[in-house]
Protein backbone atom coordinates (compact mmCIF):
# COMPACT_ATOMS: atom_id res chain seq x y z
CA UNK A 1 0.00 0.00 0.00
CA UNK A 2 1.13 3.79 -0.58
CA UNK A 3 1.27 5.97 1.88
CA UNK A 4 -2.02 8.18 2.42
CA UNK A 5 -1.59 11.99 3.61
CA UNK A 6 -3.76 15.07 3.99
CA UNK A 7 -3.03 18.19 3.85
CA UNK A 8 -4.98 18.63 7.12
CA UNK A 9 -2.97 15.85 9.03
CA UNK A 10 -0.94 18.04 11.77
CA UNK A 11 2.33 15.73 10.31
CA UNK A 12 1.56 16.56 6.61
CA UNK A 13 4.37 18.89 6.59
CA UNK A 14 6.94 16.42 7.82
CA UNK A 15 5.39 13.17 6.28
CA UNK A 16 5.24 15.04 2.69
CA UNK A 17 8.70 16.29 3.42
CA UNK A 18 9.97 12.65 3.82
CA UNK A 19 8.04 11.79 0.48
CA UNK A 20 9.98 14.40 -1.44
CA UNK A 21 13.48 12.99 0.28
CA UNK A 22 12.51 9.05 -0.42
CA UNK A 23 14.92 9.82 -3.45
CA UNK A 24 15.94 7.09 -5.26
CA UNK A 25 18.70 7.63 -7.20
CA UNK A 26 20.86 9.85 -4.88
CA UNK A 27 22.13 6.86 -2.77
CA UNK A 28 25.67 7.27 -1.43
CA UNK A 29 26.17 3.55 -2.62
CA UNK A 30 25.04 3.58 -5.83
CA UNK A 31 27.81 6.63 -6.30
CA UNK A 32 30.63 4.57 -4.63
CA UNK A 33 29.94 1.32 -7.38
CA UNK A 34 29.87 3.93 -9.61
CA UNK A 35 33.10 6.09 -8.99
CA UNK A 36 34.76 2.50 -9.13
CA UNK A 37 33.74 1.63 -11.96
CA UNK A 38 34.32 4.84 -14.38
CA UNK A 39 38.09 4.66 -12.58
CA UNK A 40 38.33 0.71 -13.81
CA UNK A 41 37.04 1.69 -17.41
CA UNK A 42 39.45 5.11 -17.97
CA UNK A 43 42.16 2.96 -16.82
CA UNK A 44 41.74 -0.64 -18.14
CA UNK A 45 39.05 0.71 -20.76
CA UNK A 46 37.83 -2.55 -22.97
CA UNK A 47 39.13 -5.33 -20.65
CA UNK A 48 37.07 -3.34 -17.87
CA UNK A 49 33.87 -2.84 -20.15
CA UNK A 50 34.08 -6.76 -20.87
CA UNK A 51 34.26 -7.53 -17.37
CA UNK A 52 31.62 -5.56 -15.96
CA UNK A 53 28.99 -6.95 -18.92
CA UNK A 54 29.80 -9.93 -18.10
CA UNK A 55 29.05 -9.33 -14.28
CA UNK A 56 26.30 -7.23 -14.72
CA UNK A 57 24.48 -8.40 -18.08
CA UNK A 58 25.42 -11.56 -17.98
CA UNK A 59 26.89 -11.68 -21.27
CA UNK A 60 30.45 -12.93 -21.93
CA UNK A 61 32.12 -11.13 -25.54
CA UNK A 62 34.96 -10.34 -26.60
CA UNK A 63 36.33 -6.89 -27.17
CA UNK A 64 35.24 -7.28 -31.49
CA UNK A 65 31.75 -7.81 -30.37
CA UNK A 66 31.33 -4.87 -28.49
CA UNK A 67 30.07 -3.03 -31.32
CA UNK A 68 27.25 -4.76 -33.57
CA UNK A 69 28.11 -5.07 -36.77
CA UNK A 70 25.80 -4.13 -39.79
CA UNK A 71 24.91 -7.38 -40.80
CA UNK A 72 23.82 -8.14 -36.79
CA UNK A 73 21.99 -5.24 -37.36
CA UNK A 74 20.31 -6.06 -40.73
CA UNK A 75 19.80 -9.78 -38.77
CA UNK A 76 17.77 -8.34 -36.22
CA UNK A 77 15.66 -5.75 -38.18
CA UNK A 78 14.60 -8.58 -40.50
CA UNK A 79 12.72 -10.05 -37.56
CA UNK A 80 10.59 -6.57 -37.10
CA UNK A 81 6.58 -7.21 -37.88
CA UNK A 82 4.93 -4.41 -39.97
CA UNK A 83 3.18 -3.44 -37.59
CA UNK A 84 5.73 -2.53 -35.46
CA UNK A 85 7.89 -1.34 -38.11
CA UNK A 86 4.64 0.92 -39.22
CA UNK A 87 4.09 1.91 -35.54
CA UNK A 88 7.70 3.03 -35.16
CA UNK A 89 7.76 5.13 -38.17
CA UNK A 90 4.69 7.16 -37.31
CA UNK A 91 6.43 8.05 -33.85
CA UNK A 92 9.90 9.04 -35.30
CA UNK A 93 7.37 11.19 -37.61
CA UNK A 94 5.82 12.56 -35.48
CA UNK A 95 8.81 13.16 -33.00
CA UNK A 96 10.61 14.75 -35.64
CA UNK A 97 8.11 17.12 -36.64
CA UNK A 98 7.63 18.81 -33.17
CA UNK A 99 11.93 18.69 -32.58
CA UNK A 100 12.21 20.82 -35.83
CA UNK A 101 10.45 23.26 -34.83
CA UNK A 102 12.71 23.33 -31.63
CA UNK A 103 16.01 24.75 -34.03
CA UNK A 104 16.54 28.30 -33.20
CA UNK A 105 18.03 30.77 -35.29
CA UNK A 106 21.02 32.42 -35.71
CA UNK A 107 21.71 36.18 -35.26
CA UNK A 108 23.53 39.06 -36.81
CA UNK A 109 23.00 42.96 -35.83
CA UNK A 110 24.93 46.32 -35.74
CA UNK A 111 23.77 48.18 -32.60
CA UNK A 112 24.07 52.04 -32.69
CA UNK A 113 27.22 52.30 -31.62
CA UNK A 114 28.57 50.52 -34.79
CA UNK A 115 29.09 47.22 -33.09
CA UNK A 116 28.20 44.25 -35.27
CA UNK A 117 27.27 41.44 -32.50
CA UNK A 118 25.41 38.16 -32.81
CA UNK A 119 25.66 34.47 -32.13
CA UNK A 120 25.41 31.14 -33.61
CA UNK A 121 24.24 27.73 -33.76
CA UNK A 122 26.51 24.90 -34.43
CA UNK A 123 25.62 20.85 -33.43
CA UNK A 124 28.24 19.12 -31.13
CA UNK A 125 30.67 16.92 -33.18
CA UNK A 126 29.53 13.31 -31.71
CA UNK A 127 27.09 12.79 -29.13
CA UNK A 128 26.46 9.47 -27.07
CA UNK A 129 23.51 7.84 -27.05
CA UNK A 130 22.36 5.83 -23.82
CA UNK A 131 19.63 3.69 -24.59
CA UNK A 132 17.98 1.85 -21.39
CA UNK A 133 17.70 -2.01 -21.76
CA UNK A 134 18.49 -4.04 -17.93
CA UNK A 135 14.53 -4.42 -17.09
CA UNK A 136 12.98 -3.38 -20.13
CA UNK A 137 13.90 -2.24 -24.17
CA UNK A 138 12.97 0.65 -25.29
CA UNK A 139 13.07 1.37 -28.89
CA UNK A 140 11.14 5.06 -27.70
CA UNK A 141 14.17 5.99 -26.38
CA UNK A 142 16.29 5.77 -29.20
CA UNK A 143 13.72 7.93 -31.16
CA UNK A 144 13.88 10.11 -28.17
CA UNK A 145 17.40 10.27 -28.65
CA UNK A 146 18.77 10.58 -32.31
CA UNK A 147 15.86 11.90 -34.21
CA UNK A 148 16.32 15.39 -31.95
CA UNK A 149 20.40 14.77 -32.52
CA UNK A 150 20.09 14.33 -36.41
CA UNK A 151 17.85 17.61 -36.78
CA UNK A 152 20.48 19.23 -35.24
CA UNK A 153 23.07 18.06 -37.51
CA UNK A 154 25.35 16.05 -35.42
CA UNK A 155 27.66 14.34 -37.49
CA UNK A 156 28.33 11.20 -35.02
CA UNK A 157 25.49 9.04 -32.87
CA UNK A 158 27.27 6.27 -31.10
CA UNK A 159 24.90 4.76 -29.33
CA UNK A 160 25.00 1.99 -25.90
CA UNK A 161 22.37 -0.55 -25.32
CA UNK A 162 22.29 -3.07 -22.63
CA UNK A 163 21.30 -6.49 -23.96
CA UNK A 164 21.63 -8.28 -20.50
CA UNK A 165 21.92 -12.35 -21.55
CA UNK A 166 22.95 -11.61 -25.32
CA UNK A 167 19.59 -10.58 -25.76
CA UNK A 168 18.84 -8.39 -28.14
CA UNK A 169 15.78 -6.42 -28.78
CA UNK A 170 14.57 -6.09 -32.92
CA UNK A 171 12.75 -2.81 -32.51
CA UNK A 172 15.76 -1.11 -31.09
CA UNK A 173 18.01 -2.09 -33.73
CA UNK A 174 15.16 -0.63 -36.31
CA UNK A 175 14.90 2.18 -34.33
CA UNK A 176 18.47 2.68 -34.56
CA UNK A 177 18.32 2.44 -38.23
CA UNK A 178 15.08 4.61 -38.56
CA UNK A 179 16.98 7.75 -36.93
CA UNK A 180 20.48 7.17 -38.57
CA UNK A 181 22.36 5.84 -35.70
CA UNK A 182 26.00 5.74 -36.90
CA UNK A 183 27.72 3.15 -34.33
CA UNK A 184 25.64 0.59 -31.91
CA UNK A 185 27.59 -0.85 -28.84
CA UNK A 186 26.29 -3.99 -26.90
CA UNK A 187 27.10 -2.38 -23.36
CA UNK A 188 24.92 -0.66 -20.39
CA UNK A 189 25.30 0.91 -17.37
CA UNK A 190 27.72 3.17 -15.78
CA UNK A 191 29.84 1.39 -17.77
CA UNK A 192 29.10 2.41 -20.70
CA UNK A 193 28.48 5.75 -19.87
CA UNK A 194 32.55 5.66 -18.92
CA UNK A 195 33.33 4.43 -22.36
CA UNK A 196 31.62 7.27 -24.31
CA UNK A 197 33.05 9.89 -21.77
CA UNK A 198 36.57 8.84 -21.78
CA UNK A 199 37.05 6.44 -25.02
CA UNK A 200 38.11 2.67 -25.31
CA UNK A 201 40.43 1.07 -27.36
CA UNK A 202 36.83 0.09 -29.61
CA UNK A 203 34.91 3.22 -28.84
CA UNK A 204 35.93 6.66 -30.10
CA UNK A 205 35.24 8.67 -26.78
CA UNK A 206 32.28 11.28 -27.71
CA UNK A 207 31.36 15.29 -26.87
CA UNK A 208 27.92 15.27 -25.02
CA UNK A 209 26.08 11.90 -23.88
CA UNK A 210 21.90 12.36 -23.49
CA UNK A 211 19.12 9.75 -22.36
CA UNK A 212 17.56 8.54 -19.83
CA UNK A 213 18.70 5.07 -17.53
CA UNK A 214 18.43 3.47 -14.06
CA UNK A 215 20.35 5.05 -10.81
CA UNK A 216 23.89 3.85 -11.41
CA UNK A 217 23.36 6.03 -15.28
CA UNK A 218 21.93 8.83 -13.72
CA UNK A 219 25.08 8.85 -11.06
CA UNK A 220 27.34 7.70 -14.10
CA UNK A 221 26.10 10.89 -16.31
CA UNK A 222 26.46 12.85 -13.40
CA UNK A 223 30.32 12.32 -12.62
CA UNK A 224 31.48 12.03 -16.37
CA UNK A 225 30.01 15.80 -16.80
CA UNK A 226 32.59 18.12 -17.46
CA UNK A 227 34.68 15.76 -19.33
CA UNK A 228 31.72 15.53 -21.93
CA UNK A 229 28.53 17.68 -21.48
CA UNK A 230 25.09 15.97 -20.68
CA UNK A 231 21.70 16.61 -21.04
CA UNK A 232 20.27 15.93 -17.74
CA UNK A 233 19.87 14.00 -15.14
CA UNK A 234 16.78 11.33 -16.48
CA UNK A 235 16.67 8.41 -13.83
CA UNK A 236 14.37 6.19 -12.34
CA UNK A 237 10.43 7.59 -13.95
CA UNK A 238 8.21 9.32 -11.66
CA UNK A 239 4.96 11.00 -12.36
CA UNK A 240 2.03 13.05 -10.51
CA UNK A 241 -1.34 12.64 -11.23
CA UNK A 242 -3.66 15.55 -10.34
CA UNK A 243 -7.30 14.66 -10.30
CA UNK A 244 -10.61 15.78 -9.61
CA UNK A 245 -13.63 13.05 -7.58
CA UNK A 246 -14.66 13.15 -11.60
CA UNK A 247 -12.56 10.68 -12.76
CA UNK A 248 -12.54 6.93 -13.50
CA UNK A 249 -10.64 5.73 -10.79
CA UNK A 250 -9.23 2.49 -13.10
CA UNK A 251 -7.57 4.99 -15.89
CA UNK A 252 -6.13 6.81 -13.06
CA UNK A 253 -4.36 3.66 -11.59
CA UNK A 254 -3.35 2.56 -14.46
CA UNK A 255 -1.31 5.83 -15.58
CA UNK A 256 -0.25 5.44 -11.84
CA UNK A 257 1.22 1.86 -12.81
CA UNK A 258 2.66 2.74 -16.07
CA UNK A 259 5.35 4.66 -14.54
CA UNK A 260 5.64 2.17 -10.87
CA UNK A 261 6.42 -0.43 -13.98
CA UNK A 262 9.87 0.83 -15.28
CA UNK A 263 11.30 0.48 -12.19
CA UNK A 264 11.16 -0.29 -8.81
CA UNK A 265 12.59 3.15 -7.86
CA UNK A 266 10.42 4.55 -10.09
CA UNK A 267 7.53 7.13 -8.07
CA UNK A 268 3.55 7.46 -8.78
CA UNK A 269 1.89 9.90 -6.71
CA UNK A 270 -1.75 11.03 -6.86
CA UNK A 271 -3.03 14.27 -5.61
CA UNK A 272 -6.73 14.86 -5.31
CA UNK A 273 -9.60 16.86 -3.72
CA UNK A 274 -11.51 14.11 -3.37
CA UNK A 275 -10.62 11.61 -0.41
CA UNK A 276 -12.66 9.09 -1.80
CA UNK A 277 -11.31 8.94 -4.99
CA UNK A 278 -8.36 8.67 -3.12
CA UNK A 279 -8.97 5.65 -2.10
CA UNK A 280 -11.10 4.13 -4.71
CA UNK A 281 -7.25 4.71 -6.75
CA UNK A 282 -5.84 2.75 -4.32
CA UNK A 283 -8.30 -0.17 -4.31
CA UNK A 284 -7.88 -0.09 -8.15
CA UNK A 285 -4.41 -0.42 -8.01
CA UNK A 286 -4.53 -3.26 -5.75
CA UNK A 287 -6.60 -5.40 -8.57
CA UNK A 288 -4.38 -3.89 -11.31
CA UNK A 289 -1.38 -5.68 -9.37
CA UNK A 290 -2.29 -8.78 -9.29
CA UNK A 291 -2.58 -9.38 -12.76
CA UNK A 292 -0.15 -6.46 -14.35
CA UNK A 293 3.03 -8.51 -16.05
CA UNK A 294 5.53 -6.80 -13.88
CA UNK A 295 3.29 -6.48 -10.27
CA UNK A 296 6.61 -7.51 -8.87
CA UNK A 297 8.61 -4.03 -10.03
CA UNK A 298 5.09 -1.95 -10.06
CA UNK A 299 3.67 -3.35 -6.61
CA UNK A 300 7.34 -2.32 -5.15
CA UNK A 301 7.53 1.41 -6.40
CA UNK A 302 4.04 1.57 -5.34
CA UNK A 303 4.80 0.45 -2.11
CA UNK A 304 7.82 1.88 -1.13
CA UNK A 305 7.55 5.41 -2.89
CA UNK A 306 4.01 5.51 -3.46
CA UNK A 307 1.91 8.51 -1.90
CA UNK A 308 -1.86 9.79 -2.29
CA UNK A 309 -2.43 12.93 -1.38
CA UNK A 310 -5.54 14.80 -0.51
CA UNK A 311 -6.08 18.81 -0.52
CA UNK A 312 -8.32 21.30 0.04
CA UNK A 313 -8.55 22.83 -3.14
CA UNK A 314 -7.06 22.68 -6.77
CA UNK A 315 -4.36 25.53 -5.80
CA UNK A 316 -3.07 23.76 -3.00
CA UNK A 317 -2.45 20.94 -5.30
CA UNK A 318 -0.20 23.11 -7.45
CA UNK A 319 1.58 24.56 -4.80
CA UNK A 320 2.71 20.92 -3.89
CA UNK A 321 3.23 19.98 -7.27
CA UNK A 322 5.70 22.71 -7.56
CA UNK A 323 7.55 21.54 -4.78
CA UNK A 324 7.96 17.67 -6.18
CA UNK A 325 8.92 19.29 -9.48
CA UNK A 326 7.60 15.64 -11.28
CA UNK A 327 9.09 14.64 -14.50
CA UNK A 328 5.45 13.88 -15.91
CA UNK A 329 2.25 15.26 -14.59
CA UNK A 330 -0.76 14.29 -15.76
CA UNK A 331 -3.56 17.07 -14.95
CA UNK A 332 -7.37 15.45 -14.80
CA UNK A 333 -9.23 18.06 -13.80
CA UNK A 334 -12.35 20.05 -15.52
CA UNK A 335 -10.07 22.75 -16.83
CA UNK A 336 -6.44 21.59 -16.92
CA UNK A 337 -5.14 24.55 -18.80
CA UNK A 338 -6.31 26.70 -16.16
CA UNK A 339 -4.33 24.21 -13.44
CA UNK A 340 -1.23 23.99 -15.62
CA UNK A 341 -0.83 28.01 -15.74
CA UNK A 342 -0.52 27.74 -12.03
CA UNK A 343 2.63 25.49 -12.27
CA UNK A 344 5.90 26.10 -12.72
CA UNK A 345 8.32 23.03 -12.35
CA UNK A 346 7.39 19.88 -14.28
CA UNK A 347 9.09 18.16 -17.01
CA UNK A 348 6.15 17.16 -19.09
CA UNK A 349 2.30 18.34 -18.71
CA UNK A 350 -0.69 16.45 -20.16
CA UNK A 351 -3.65 17.82 -20.02
CA UNK A 352 -6.91 16.53 -19.67
CA UNK A 353 -8.16 12.70 -19.20
CA UNK A 354 -7.78 12.06 -22.59
CA UNK A 355 -4.51 12.17 -22.19
CA UNK A 356 -2.54 9.67 -20.90
CA UNK A 357 1.52 9.93 -20.16
CA UNK A 358 2.10 6.97 -22.20
CA UNK A 359 1.14 8.81 -25.29
CA UNK A 360 3.98 11.30 -24.77
CA UNK A 361 6.31 7.72 -23.77
CA UNK A 362 5.17 6.93 -27.77
CA UNK A 363 4.25 9.03 -30.34
CA UNK A 364 2.88 12.48 -28.63
CA UNK A 365 5.97 13.94 -30.21
CA UNK A 366 7.50 16.01 -27.21
CA UNK A 367 10.90 14.19 -26.08
CA UNK A 368 10.12 11.54 -23.37
CA UNK A 369 13.95 12.31 -21.95
CA UNK A 370 12.74 14.16 -18.96
CA UNK A 371 13.97 15.57 -16.06
CA UNK A 372 13.98 13.58 -12.59
CA UNK A 373 14.33 13.39 -8.68
CA UNK A 374 13.04 17.15 -8.90
CA UNK A 375 15.78 18.93 -11.24
CA UNK A 376 12.79 19.67 -13.45
CA UNK A 377 13.33 22.46 -11.29
CA UNK A 378 16.18 23.58 -13.10
CA UNK A 379 16.14 21.94 -16.49
CA UNK A 380 14.23 20.34 -19.23
CA UNK A 381 13.71 17.17 -21.52
CA UNK A 382 15.61 16.41 -23.95
CA UNK A 383 15.22 18.89 -26.89
CA UNK A 384 17.37 19.68 -30.03
CA UNK A 385 19.26 22.76 -28.10
CA UNK A 386 20.82 19.87 -26.09
CA UNK A 387 22.72 19.00 -29.27
CA UNK A 388 23.72 22.48 -30.73
CA UNK A 389 25.98 25.22 -28.72
CA UNK A 390 26.09 28.98 -29.06
CA UNK A 391 29.29 30.90 -30.33
CA UNK A 392 28.82 34.74 -30.20
CA UNK A 393 30.24 36.88 -32.01
CA UNK A 394 31.42 40.65 -32.45
CA UNK A 395 32.79 42.67 -34.57
CA UNK A 396 33.56 46.54 -34.08
CA UNK A 397 34.16 49.16 -36.58
CA UNK A 398 36.72 51.73 -35.82
CA UNK A 399 33.75 54.41 -34.80
CA UNK A 400 32.71 51.40 -32.53
CA UNK A 401 36.09 50.99 -30.79
CA UNK A 402 36.21 54.69 -30.45
CA UNK A 403 32.73 54.74 -28.91
CA UNK A 404 32.68 51.89 -26.16
CA UNK A 405 36.53 51.15 -26.01
CA UNK A 406 37.58 53.95 -23.37
CA UNK A 407 34.93 52.18 -21.05
CA UNK A 408 36.83 48.73 -21.58
CA UNK A 409 39.80 50.69 -20.40
CA UNK A 410 38.69 52.20 -17.13
CA UNK A 411 37.40 48.40 -16.91
CA UNK A 412 40.56 47.37 -17.47
CA UNK A 413 42.49 49.23 -15.12
CA UNK A 414 40.12 48.85 -12.52
CA UNK A 415 40.33 45.03 -12.26
CA UNK A 416 44.36 45.56 -12.69
CA UNK A 417 44.78 43.38 -16.23
CA UNK A 418 47.07 45.90 -17.75
CA UNK A 419 47.52 43.93 -21.30
CA UNK A 420 43.49 44.17 -21.19
CA UNK A 421 43.14 47.85 -20.96
CA UNK A 422 46.64 48.01 -23.35
CA UNK A 423 45.10 46.39 -26.07
CA UNK A 424 42.44 48.86 -26.43
CA UNK A 425 45.05 51.28 -25.91
CA UNK A 426 46.97 50.64 -28.79
CA UNK A 427 44.17 50.76 -31.03
CA UNK A 428 42.79 53.77 -30.34
CA UNK A 429 45.75 55.79 -29.96
CA UNK A 430 46.24 54.43 -33.71
CA UNK A 431 42.76 55.58 -34.66
CA UNK A 432 43.48 58.83 -32.88
CA UNK A 433 46.69 59.75 -34.73
N1 LIG B 1 13.63 9.93 -17.08
C1 LIG B 1 13.46 9.48 -18.30
O1 LIG B 1 13.38 10.25 -19.24
C2 LIG B 1 13.38 7.98 -18.54
C3 LIG B 1 13.02 7.46 -19.80
C4 LIG B 1 13.02 6.06 -19.99
C5 LIG B 1 13.39 5.23 -18.94
N2 LIG B 1 13.74 5.79 -17.75
C6 LIG B 1 14.23 4.98 -16.65
O2 LIG B 1 15.35 4.29 -17.14
C7 LIG B 1 15.58 3.19 -16.29
C8 LIG B 1 15.91 1.97 -17.10
O3 LIG B 1 16.51 1.07 -16.22
P1 LIG B 1 16.95 -0.37 -16.62
O4 LIG B 1 17.52 -0.99 -15.40
O5 LIG B 1 15.84 -1.04 -17.32
O6 LIG B 1 18.09 -0.19 -17.73
P2 LIG B 1 19.47 0.61 -17.72
O7 LIG B 1 20.07 0.36 -19.06
O8 LIG B 1 19.30 2.01 -17.29
O9 LIG B 1 20.36 -0.11 -16.62
C9 LIG B 1 20.89 -1.38 -16.81
C10 LIG B 1 22.34 -1.39 -16.42
O10 LIG B 1 22.46 -1.01 -15.04
C11 LIG B 1 23.64 -1.57 -14.54
N3 LIG B 1 23.41 -2.13 -13.21
C12 LIG B 1 22.34 -2.81 -12.77
N4 LIG B 1 22.52 -3.20 -11.50
C13 LIG B 1 23.75 -2.78 -11.14
C14 LIG B 1 24.53 -2.87 -9.94
N5 LIG B 1 24.06 -3.50 -8.85
N6 LIG B 1 25.74 -2.32 -9.92
C15 LIG B 1 26.21 -1.66 -11.00
N7 LIG B 1 25.53 -1.54 -12.16
C16 LIG B 1 24.32 -2.09 -12.21
C17 LIG B 1 24.08 -2.65 -15.47
O11 LIG B 1 25.29 -2.27 -16.04
C18 LIG B 1 22.99 -2.73 -16.53
O12 LIG B 1 23.56 -2.88 -17.82
C19 LIG B 1 14.34 3.02 -15.42
O13 LIG B 1 14.65 3.53 -14.15
C20 LIG B 1 13.31 3.90 -16.11
O14 LIG B 1 12.38 4.41 -15.19
C21 LIG B 1 13.76 7.11 -17.55
N1 LIG C 1 8.19 6.94 -19.20
C1 LIG C 1 9.56 6.89 -19.60
C2 LIG C 1 10.21 8.19 -19.17
O1 LIG C 1 10.24 8.30 -17.80
C3 LIG C 1 9.75 6.73 -21.08
C4 LIG C 1 9.23 5.46 -21.66
C5 LIG C 1 9.72 4.76 -22.72
N2 LIG C 1 8.93 3.71 -22.92
C6 LIG C 1 7.98 3.73 -22.06
N3 LIG C 1 8.16 4.80 -21.28
ZN1 LIG D 1 7.01 5.16 -19.52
Amino acid sequence: MPQFLSTTDADFEQRFSAVLAAKREDSPDVDDVVSGIIADVRARGDVAVLELTAKFDRMQIDADQIRLSDAEIDAEIAKVSDEEQHALELAAERIRAYHTRQMPSDEMWTDPDGATLGWRWTPVSAAGLYVPGGLASYPSSVLMNAVPAKVAGVERLAMVVPTPDGIINPLVMMAARVAGVDEVYRIGGAQAVAALAYGTETIAPVDKITGPGNAFVAAAKRRVFGKVGIDMIAGPSEILVIADGDNDADWIALDLMSQAEHDESAQSLLITTDAAFGQAVADAVTVRLETLERREIAGASWRDFGAIITVRDLDEAARLCDRIAPEHLELCVADPEALSDKITHAGAIFLGQWTPEAIGDYVGGPNHVLPTARSARFSSGLSVLDFLKRTTLAKMSPEALRAIGPAAEVLATSESLEAHGLSVTARLRKLNG
